[in-house]
């Protein structure tokens, strides 16, 4: 990527008086293949002293206690819900930003404010950022010049968002192993793995001295059962390649099943749940017990729902026929993962533009929409099916859970015999970046719309394993 391009850099924060040099401050990094979005936290006093090795090895988001703004059906706001979540952790939020149209030639970069209502200032740049390193150094420059003199100094570990483990279980220090693993998962998960890595790579050059986490999304669904993470090909060739089901977007299903049983007042291991993460890559998870049994992504990200550019599930048949016909594999490739979904069907990635041209009466559109809706409900039926009827909540999240108020009422239309039903009223008038409850009275199971949080729960991973390293060196020494 040689072209230097304008790219919008907008962040939000608030200056923390007193942090000089001390190191107190958590990076979280989740960089997508043209994005990087960013949280810095401040662990507050307890935690911030159990990072040398006193910490408590239970997660505090699982013992984080309830929060009266998001509870019954209100529209309690995340601010002050994730920030109860965050504080419960030792965590305070102090800066979060997020860097759009890396390395785009085209430039014309969507802008997004990240907004908070302890933060009392925002500012946004337009500065050239050819590569997440290159934008990262901006970040980096930017909160320094900004707000923290020594910022650089003051980073006590920095979190990175991995999509595939490949065959590391769960969240790490990233050293030269694990980062061959996630190299070698590059090829199972080709739009997220080779940035996260050159990320962590830029990361460790701008903060060679603090540990680095990879947090990976394979890591809640490792409690799938055999029988559904197994294909049904040969044993042995399976084996030998490694072919399963490893599941994604686990970093925000773990906060979303967290964030429900906080809703529903039950610990995490009494929920039965259906997750539908719908972003601009789209999966749902059934989650029995607190626990993944099931979900709709597979040996990689292009399995399941319909996306953004991905297929989703199609017929592997058609592979073959395509193969035959002289397309070369790197071509089905690019094919299913970035040229198919609502931009295959439509032209249009952005399901807010499909939505539109539906409403007019636009073929290509309402057939789209129906596709995308026709899987979840078929996997939807699925997962309440391998749950034995017993869900405590649905619940959505990610950019077209979060936002899409029709798409939602679509999804569950029709299922007032299985005990689901949407209240319209609630389901039109949630609140962008806001928790609520959107069931009808008398719904057997809730229906939750949950902003979902990976920066955080990235976070909270990362502190573990920091607490962790921190409490070896200090047997070790
Ligand atoms: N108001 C809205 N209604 C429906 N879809 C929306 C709305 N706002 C954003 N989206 C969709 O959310 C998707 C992006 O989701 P997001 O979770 O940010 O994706 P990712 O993190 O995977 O890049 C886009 O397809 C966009 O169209
Ligand atoms: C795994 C995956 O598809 O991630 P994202 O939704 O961020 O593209
Ligand atoms: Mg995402």
């Amino acid at each position: 990527m040689g072209e230097i391009d304008m790219v919008k850099f907008i962040c939000a924060f608030e200056p923390s008086p007193g942090s000089m040099a001390a190191r107190n401050k958590l990076m979280v990094l989740n960089a997508g293949s043209s994005s990087l979005k960013f949280r810095l936290f401040q662990l507050l006093g307890p935690a911030a002293a159990a990072s040398t090795g006193g910490g408590s090895p239970t997660s505090p988001i699982s013992s984080a206690s309830a929060d009266t703004s998001s509870t019954s059906g209100g529209s309690g706001g995340p601010p002050a819900a994730r920030e109860a979540v965050a504080a419960a952790a030792g965590l305070r939020s102090v800066a979060s930003g997020l860097c759009e149209r890396i390395g785009d030639p085209a430039g014309g970069a969507v802008m997004k404010a990240a907004a908070h209502s302890e933060w009392r200032k925002a500012a946004r740049q337009e500065v050239p950022m050819p590569d997440h390193a290159a934008a990262l150094r901006q970040v980096a420059q930017f909160l320094e010049q900004a707000f923290f003199p020594t910022f650089q100094e003051e980073v006590l570990g920095v979190g990175h968002r991995v999509v595939h483990g490949g065959t590391i279980g769960e969240a790490v220090l990233v050293d030269e192993a694990a980062k061959a693993a996630i190299r070698e998962a590059s090829e199972l998960a080709p739009l997220h793995n080779p940035p996260n890595l050159y990320c962590i790579e830029a990361a460790q050059q701008l903060f060679p001295d603090a540990p680095h986490v990879a947090v990976f999304d394979t890591t809640f669904h490792a409690t799938m059962p055999q029988e559904a993470y197994t294909y049904a090909l040969p044993a042995q060739l399976a084996a030998e390649h490694r072919i399963r089901r490893y599941g994604f977007h686990g970093i925000s299903y773990s906060y979303l099943t967290h964030e429900a049983a906080r809703r529903l007042g039950k610990p995490p291991d009494q929920c039965n749940l259906v997750l539908c993460h719908l972003g601009a890559g789209s999966s749902m998870c059934a989650v029995a017990g607190g626990r993944s049994i099931e979900t709709t992504m597979g040996f990689t990200p292009l399995e399941g729902l319909m996306m953004g550019t991905r297929c989703g599930d199609i017929d592997p048949a058609i592979l073959t026929y395509l193969l035959g016909k002289g397309y070369s594999g790197a071509e089905l490739d690019e094919l299913m993962n970035k040229q198919s979904g609502f931009l295959g069907l439509t032209g249009s990635i952005d399901v807010r533009t499909v939505e539109e041209g539906a409403l007019k009466g636009d073929e290509e559109c309402l057939l789209a929409l129906a596709v995308y809706l026709r899987r979840i409900r078929k996997y939807l039926g699925a997962y309440l099916v391998h749950l034995g009827g017993q869900v405590d909540a649905i619940v959505f999240s990610a950019g077209i859970g979060e936002n899409g108020s029709m798409l939602r009422e679509l999804a569950l239309s029709g299922l007032e015999w299985a005990g689901i039903s949407v209240d319209r009223a609630a389901n039109d008038a949630t609140v962008r970046g806001r928790s609520r409850e959107v069931q009808a009275p008398g719904s057997r199971v809730k229906v939750f719309v949950i902003p979902t949080d990976e920066q955080l729960e990235i976070a909270e991973q990362t502190l573990r394993v920091v607490r962790r390293h921190a409490g070896q060196l200090a047997c070790a020494a």
